[in-house]
């Protein structure tokens, strides 16, 4: 029998990846969509999982892929309907994650009113960082993320205005769908985001914790 796997390797679990959109206003503003009521949601396969130093890549059928920087919450034990007051006992510890976006095929899929499958859950579409224990982090509520592309800096966030805190969210997702220990949740994008093109290299992080690289490549079928 294989021996398990460290919850550090979360990527290699293959578990959930459950996305939460438009959790800061001035993307929602940027992108000229309503504020939600309730947190979006989203899911992303484990074959979307890129891990330091692995590509991105960019689908066949886009023109269009946008980097998302987000803060990844990784799970550390089962949680089924629990109250807010309880979420972050669940909290393993979290991650710098891209929510890589094919923008032209998500337009569509709103246009005509379709799921964003497409423009989301593609293969490599979630470059991850190396893990950070939740010891390492006082409050996941005032963290800065960071994003450059080619040496540029591209995006920049502060946690603290997230619409909706992690523990809201991990209660609410639990209340529609039981989360497993290693199941990441990306708790949306900050204002910033933008395209990226084939062979752009991507660095992000989250000041003073971690920090990770990433080349975009075009799919090969
Ligand atoms: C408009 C979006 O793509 C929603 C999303 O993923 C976000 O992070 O916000
Ligand atoms: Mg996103």
């Amino acid at each position: 029998m294989a021996a398990p796997q460290p919850l550090s390797r979360f990527w290699e679990w293959g578990k959930n990846i459950v996305c939460v959109g438009r959790n800061y206003a001035d993307h929602a503003r940027e992108m000229r969509s309503a504020l939600p009521r309730e947190p979006l949601l989203f899911l992303k396969p484990s074959s979307a999982y890129a891990p330091d130093g692995a590509p991105a890549l960019l689908p066949a059928y886009s023109r269009e892929l946008h980097h998302e920087l987000e803060l990844g919450v990784v799970l550390g034990r089962r949680a089924r309907a629990v109250p807010e007051a309880a979420a972050m006992d669940c909290v393993a510890g979290y991650a710098l994650c891209l929510d890589m976006t094919a923008r032209d095929v998500q337009a569509e899929c709103k246009r005509q009113g379709l799921p964003w499958t497409l423009a989301k859950a593609f293969t490599a579409s979630c470059p991850v960082s190396a893990f950070v224990p939740r010891d390492r982090v006082p409050d996941p509520h005032r963290l800065k993320l960071w994003l450059r592309v080619n040496g540029e800096l591209r995006q920049e966030g502060d946690t603290s205005a997230m619409i909706f805190s992690i523990p809201y969210i991990i209660s609410y997702i639990s209340g529609i769908m039981t989360l497993e220990e290693g199941d990441l949740i990306l708790t949306g994008t900050p204002k910033g985001v933008g395209p990226v093109q084939e062979n752009d290299e991507m660095e992000a992080g989250i000041k003073g914790l971690v920090s990770m690289r990433c080349r975009v490549e075009r799919a090969r079928l």
